[in-house]
Parts: structure tokens; sequence; C-alpha cells
């Protein structure tokens, strides 16, 4: 790999399930040392392409690199070079911890110290628990702890804090954060808008299966749905006003009323501006699909649940 290759550049990806189209081509690039984030809705086929990019599944079609390799193609060295956490592992059974751990480090060619990274997932008081004994927040934990005991370039995390107690999650934005410092390229997923926002430099969203937007977190959405809004009470009556100067906005207020009653100065969240981005999506989807002629009969795309379970890769 060159070095300024980018570790992961994905070129028009596009997978079917059956006749059901999971990815429609997408095109993006992570840069090495990178933080990028995936999201979309349930379904929109964010787990999809990252077990693409993991080698786990194979794409319909499209081009994908990951750490100069083709990820269908990717041998042990490249494995060795990469850190997953699946969506779910199911990772139980009557091994420790600490043997659990031990035993993965025994793959890789440079792991990290066993006990930095149980200390670093906040489970040193459960080091010699079974897994089986676990809760499921623990569990999740451990496969935190199983994807960065490698020390990968690049690490997969899909939905790696679903069932986290608030403590642990930002206990993990600290490891990510770490891991970032040390050069780590990472390709998040997440439902949680505010990790994505205080984890990622960039983001992509991704709805039924096409790519919505992409640009670094503060850029996303267009600069309107970004814009502060002001809100306050006049003569009881609820206003508001959208304003990239609310400063200003408000100083007029106070010339004009006096001390506004229910000011308040909102600014939107990545969330705000991820719902934006996906209801205008489907929105546009739906009037599409209301103006094609269709056939009397049933449509040809099964449902996501019915797919899901009769087509495999
Ligand atoms: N093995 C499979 N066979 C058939 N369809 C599948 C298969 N795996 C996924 N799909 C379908 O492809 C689409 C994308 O699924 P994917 O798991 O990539 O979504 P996702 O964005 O990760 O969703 P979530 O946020 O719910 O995890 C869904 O409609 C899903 O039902």
């Amino acid at each position: 790999m060159n070095a300024i290759d980018p570790a992961v550049s994905v070129d028009k990806l596009t997978k079917s399930y059956g006749s059901f189209t999971a990815l429609t081509g997408v095109t993006f690039d992570i840069e090495r040392g990178e933080t990028f984030a995936l999201l979309g809705p349930n379904g929109a086929g964010k787990s999809t392409t990252i077990e693409i990019l993991e080698g786990y599944r194979d794409r319909s079609g499209g081009e994908a690199r990951v750490l100069g390799s083709d990820p269908q193609r990717g041998g042990l060295a490249w494995k060795a070079r990469i850190g997953i956490v699946l969506q779910s592992s199911g990772e139980s059974g009557n091994v420790t911890v600490r043997e659990q751990l031990t035993q993965f480090a025994g793959y890789y060619p440079n792991p990290r110290s066993v006990d930095e990274v149980i200390a670093a997932v906040g489970l040193e008081d459960k080091a010699n628990t079974r897994l089986k004994s676990l809760s499921g927040g623990q569990r999740r934990r451990v496969d935190v702890a199983l994807g960065v005991i490698g020390r990968p370039e690049l690490l997969f995390l899909d939905e790696p804090t679903t069932g986290f107690d608030p403590e642990a999650r930002r206990h993990f934005w600290e490891l990510i954060r770490s891991l970032k410092r040390e050069g780590t390229t990472i390709l998040l997923t997440t439902h949680y808008l505010d990790e994505a926002a205080q984890l990622s430099d960039r983001a992509a969203v991704i709805a039924a299966g096409t790519l919505v937007a992409i640009g670094p977190i503060d850029t996303l959405g267009s600069d309107e749905a970004r814009t502060p809004i002001v809100r306050w009470l006049e003569n009881g009556i609820a206003r508001e006003q959208r304003a990239s100067d609310p400063g200003r906005v408000v100083a007029e207020l106070v010339g004009r009323l006096g001390e506004p009653a229910g000011l308040e100065i909102v600014r939107p969240s990545l969330e705000d501006i991820y719902l934006g981005l996906v209801g205008a999506y489907e929105a546009d989807l739906a009037s599409r699909a209301s103006h094609t002629p269709r056939p009397p009969s049933a449509s040809s795309t099964p449902s996501a649940s019915s797919t899901k379970d009769q087509v495999s890769a």
C-alpha cells in the first residue's frame, strides 16, 4: 500500500441478496488515521457494507480496497492488520475473559497487553469470570476487547456500544480516542448520533442502500438545516427564527421586549441533521414510487424481513 493511499476505498459498491438490492452503488474513501461513521436507519445497508470490507461477504459489483487489498482476497497477514467488532458476536462459553483474550492475542504478531485491554474496557473485576456468566453489556465489552487486542491498523466497529450503560459508553469513547491518537483508522456504525458526533471526523449517511450525504461532521446537511434557531414567547405566542447570528436576534429582541420570555437558542444536533437528511430522502423515494406505474401483481422487491431470512450471501 502506497503512503498516500486511503485505508479504505469503495467505488460504486453494489450488493444484492437474491432479487433484493441492499447496496445500489456506494462510493467513499476513508483516509488513514481517520474515524469515519456510517450512519443510517435499520436495514440501510451499513452492516452489509462493513461486512464486505471485512471480507465476510462478497460484493455483487463495484470495487473495494482495504489496506491495499481486495477484501475478497485478503489473506491471513491482511486479516491480522484488521480488528473487527461485529454487530453481535455471540461470544460465550466456559472460558474466562482473560483466557479468551490471551487466546486471541496469540493469533496476532504484535498484540496489546491482555491486562491493558481488560482495563481499557473496564472489566478488571470480571477478568476471571466465565463469559457465560457476564451480563449482555459486559459481553459486549469483551467483543470490543477482542477487536482491539491485535493492535489493528484498521478497526471496524458495528454498533459497538449497544447495551453499554452510560458510564461504559464514556469509557469506550476514551478508548477510541486513545486508539485514534495512536493512528488507528476506525470505521464505526452507530445509532447513537451523539457518539458519532463525539468520535468521528467524517460521516456518511446511507438510506435504502444509497449514499445520501458524506462530509465532515460539522458540514453535513444543508446550510439551513445547520442554522441555529432562536425561540421565544411574545404575547404568550411561541415564535422562532433561524439565524446564523443568533446573538444579533437576541439583542434585537431584548431591545424590543426587554428580557424575552422562554428564550432559547437551539443549535441543530447531528441527530436533527441526520433525521432531516433521511426524512427528505425517504419522502423523495415515496413520491417517486407513487409516480411510477406498477403492475397490479405484488412488487418484485420482497420486504426486508422476509429477505434476510431467506437469502444468504
Ligand atoms: N443475508 C441476507 N439475506 C438477505 N437479505 C439480507 C441479508 N443480510 C441483510 N439483508 C438485507 O439487506 C438490507 C441491509 O441490511 P444491513 O444489515 O446491511 O442493514 P443495517 O444498515 O446494518 O441495519 P441495522 O441498523 O438494522 O443493523 C436489509 O434490508 C436486510 O434485510
